[in-house]
């Protein structure tokens, strides 16, 4: 994570470019791991910052803070956010953390974010950031298909195949190329960090019919998030994990369609994304895409798929006329 320079570049821009929000603030780190946001707050003039941190690595933030002078400012705490007392019981003035996992939702920590947000900060508080977006596009995945048509001259589809039924089994979290996408990517979900509620994030389902931009091969839902910081003057900072920006370590998460689609230029492709929190492990979801072929729509295609636990993906094929489209 601390490799990731867009990540990093990200918030320290959007605090450095709020120096005015953060000087002589009360500021609340969420998992603050090695303890760089906190600093970073330190450096713009916050007035106090607890560091707060479950895992031992506790320890190296409280090297690094001293290391960078900044031991009177920020305090670290090492326990889960959940079981902290602030001294005096003190509402802080911003709340920042870094929670975001594949997807945004995947291992993310918002549910400890929000807790944080209900018991720890000022009515008129802030976040940062502030708000996060999920996007989904249809997209073609080659290493899942053509690279396997011709191996040094040998093909290999049917290991290809092997391999899909594999993938299928756990979404991909790897680098999707812009151009393996396939039509303008739709919001999945939007949230304002300031009101979201747990019991909001338990079932996110959408249905997009995304217009094809080119012809191309249609092999997986590509998903990926965006996340803004709170700005009192310039641009809002936007941390993207677009395909079309720099890489991050979240990449992009995509779903591999067991089977293949061609699709031409202007052709509808409609799909239903689920994202369902297991029940086995609240931290996932169970992610489950459905395309519609309204000729089969009773022979649904089926596979099961597991990220780290039980992710489902049912996975039809549904053209639409032109006209359905237009009058989606
Ligand atoms: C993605 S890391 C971010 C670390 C650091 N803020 C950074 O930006 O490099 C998230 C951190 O949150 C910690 N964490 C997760 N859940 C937590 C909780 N409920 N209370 C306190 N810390 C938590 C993890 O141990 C991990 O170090």
């Amino acid at each position: 994570m601390l490799k990731d320079k867009a990540r990093n570049r990200a918030y320290k821009q959007a605090i450095e470019d709020n120096k005015d929000i953060f000087e002589g603030k009360v500021i609340l780190d969420v998992g603050a791991g090695t303890g760089i946001l906190s600093v970073f707050a330190a450096q713009a003039g916050a007035r106090k910052v607890f560091a707060v941190e479950a895992s031992d690595i506790y320890k190296i933030a409280e090297e690094v803070i001293k290391e960078n002078n900044f031991e009177d400012t920020i305090q670290v705490i090492h326990d889960r956010i959940e079981n902290v007392t602030l001294p005096g019981n003190i509402k802080v003035d911003i709340i920042i953390s870094e929670w975001m996992g594949f997807y945004l939702l995947h291992e993310g920590m918002l549910d400890s974010v929000i807790w944080a947000r209900d018991h720890f900060l000022k009515s008129d508080g802030l976040l940062f950031p502030e708000a996060a977006t999920i996007y989904s596009v249809p997209c073609s995945v080659p290493t899942m298909y053509e690279e396997w048509d011709n191996v040094n001259g040998i093909s290999m589809k049917s290991f290809a195949s092997k391999l899909r039924t594999q993938a299928s089994q756990k979404p991909d979290t790897t680098f999707v190329k812009p151009d393996q996408i396939l039509a303008e990517p739709e919001v999945v979900l939007w949230i304002d960090l300031r009101e979201v509620t747990v019991e909001d994030l338990h079932r996110i389902k959408v249905q997009h019919i995304a217009v094809a931009n080119k012809q191309g091969k249609y092999q997986g839902i590509c998903i990926w998030f965006t996340c803004t910081f709170p700005s009192s003057s310039t641009e809002p900072v936007i941390l993207s994990t677009d395909p079309d920006e720099e890489e991050t370590h979240w990449k992009q998460t995509t779903v591999v369609l067991p089977n293949e689609a061609d699709v031409q230029e202007s052709e509808p492709i409609a799909y239903e994304l689920v994202l369902t929190r297991s029940e086995n492990n609240d931290r996932h979801y169970n992610i489950e895409v459905i395309m519609l072929d309204p000729e089969e729509v009773e022979h649904p295609e089926y596979c099961s798929c597991h990220m780290t636990k039980c992710i489902l993906v049912r996975a039809m094929l549904e053209k639409y006329e032109n006209n359905d489209v237009e009058n989606a």
